[in-house]
C-alpha cells in the first residue's frame, strides 16, 4: 500500500511541474501576405481591411511533452527539437501562410509544429506584431498611401496567442487570446476623479477635471476560439478596430476615474462582437502633473508624473452587459 502511496504522490507532483522550453523573440517580416478583407466595420472605426503588403510579427514558441523530461534530468537531447531549429522553422512557415491575420498564422505554425514532432504534446504560440506604418505621398487625388514606403512605428501593436493541444491524430486550441498592447493616450479635460476614501494618508487632491494620461492593453477571448483565425473575417475582431473603439469611447465619455473609463470601453467591445467571450485590460495611469492652475479659461501647465504609478487591471464577459 505504501509503494501506491508513493506513487500517487510522485504523479501528482509530475502533473503540476512546469516544464517546457521554446524560442522567443523570433523577429519575421513577411511582405505581399495575402490581404485581410471583408471584416465587418464598426461605427467607431475606419478600418475595414489590411494589404498586408508588409507583416512583422516577434514570435514566441514553447514546446510541452512528457518526453522532455530526460533533457532537464539526464541530459539526455534525444528528443529536443533544438530551439534555434525552431527558429528556422517558424521563419520557413511564414513564406507558407495563405491567411492574412496573426492568429491564423500562430496557428497554423503550431499545427505544423505538432505534424512534424510526434512527441510534443502541446505547443503556445504567441507573437506581438511590430506596427508598420504606409506613408502618404502626392497621387493623382492629392496624398494617398504609399504602397512601397512604411515607416517603422512604436504605435500600439497586435497581439495574439494560440495553444494547441494534441488530440488523437488532430490538434485542437485549448486556450486562445488576441489583444492590442501599448495604447497611450491623452485626454485633456472631461475626466475627474473625485469621491474617493479620504483618510490620514490622503493628499492628492479631488479633481473636478484633469487632463488624463492612460496607457492600456486591451485583451480579448472569442466563444469559439476559431473565429480568431481569420478564415471567417466577418466574425474577426481586427486589433485597429479595438483600438478605435478605446479612443472614441475615450473622447465620448466623462469619466470619474480610469476604473470607469476601462469598463465602458469594456462594454462598447462587448456590444459590437457577439462572437466574443471576455475583454481583459491593464492600464496604467500617467497622469500629468498640473504645475500651474492660474491660467485662462482651460489652460493649464503640466509635467510628467514622478514614479511610482498606479494600474488598473479588469476582466469582463457578457454578463457584464446584463446589468
Ligand atoms: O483613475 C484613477 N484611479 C485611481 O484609482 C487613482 N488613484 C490615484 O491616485 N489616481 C487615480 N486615478
Amino acid at each position: 500500500m505504501s509503494y501506491s502511496n508513493e506513487t500517487d504522490t510522485e504523479l501528482e507532483s509530475t502533473d503540476q511541474r512546469t516544464m517546457n522550453y521554446g524560442k522567443e523573440k523570433v523577429a519575421v517580416y513577411r511582405t505581399y501576405a495575402n490581404p485581410l478583407e471583408g471584416v465587418r466595420t464598426i461605427p467607431e472605426s475606419s478600418f475595414d481591411g489590411r494589404d498586408n503588403i508588409l507583416f512583422g510579427l516577434e514570435v514566441r514558441v514553447q514546446f510541452e511533452g512528457e518526453e522532455f523530461l530526460p533533457s532537464f534530468s539526464e541530459a539526455d537531447n534525444s528528443k529536443v527539437v533544438a530551439t534555434d531549429s525552431m527558429k528556422n522553422f517558424v521563419l520557413h512557415q511564414a513564406g507558407e501562410y495563405e491567411g492574412a491575420t496573426a492568429e491564423g498564422f500562430l496557428h497554423f505554425v503550431g499545427t505544423e509544429f505538432l505534424k512534424t514532432y510526434p512527441h510534443v504534446e502541446a505547443v503556445k504560440m504567441s507573437a506581438k506584431e511590430y506596427p508598420f506604418d504606409q506613408r502618404m505621398v502626392p497621387g493623382d487625388d492629392g496624398f494617398e498611401p504609399s504602397d512601397l514606403v512604411f515607416r517603422v512605428s512604436d504605435d500600439e501593436s497586435a497581439f495574439g496567442e494560440v495553444f494547441l493541444e494534441r488530440k488523437e491524430d488532430d490538434s485542437r486550441i485549448k486556450e486562445q487570446t488576441s489583444g492590442i498592447t501599448g495604447i497611450e493616450l491623452v485626454k485633456v479635460k472631461g475626466n475627474s476623479f473625485t469621491g474617493y476614501v479620504q483618510d490620514e494618508y490622503t493628499t492628492l487632491p479631488e479633481r473636478e477635471d484633469r487632463a488624463l494620461y492612460i496607457s492600456l492593453d486591451i485583451f480579448w477571448t472569442y466563444s469559439d476560439p476559431e473565429d480568431a483565425l481569420g478564415e471567417e473575417p466577418q466574425r474577426y475582431v481586427p486589433a485597429e478596430q479595438v483600438r478605435d473603439i478605446a479612443q472614441v469611447v475615450f473622447h465620448e465619455v466623462d469619466s470619474n476615474s480610469i476604473q470607469d473609463l476601462i469598463y465602458q470601453i469594456g462594454l462598447r467591445v462587448l456590444e459590437r462582437y457577439s462572437q466574443l467571450e471576455s475583454v481583459s485590460f491593464e492600464a496604467n495611469n500617467r497622469t500629468w502633473i498640473e504645475v500651474r492652475e492660474d491660467l485662462e479659461g482651460d489652460a493649464k501647465v503640466l509635467r510628467e508624473p514622478p514614479r511610482p504609478t498606479g494600474y488598473q487591471q479588469f476582466s469582463m464577459d457578457r454578463s457584464d452587459l446584463e446589468e
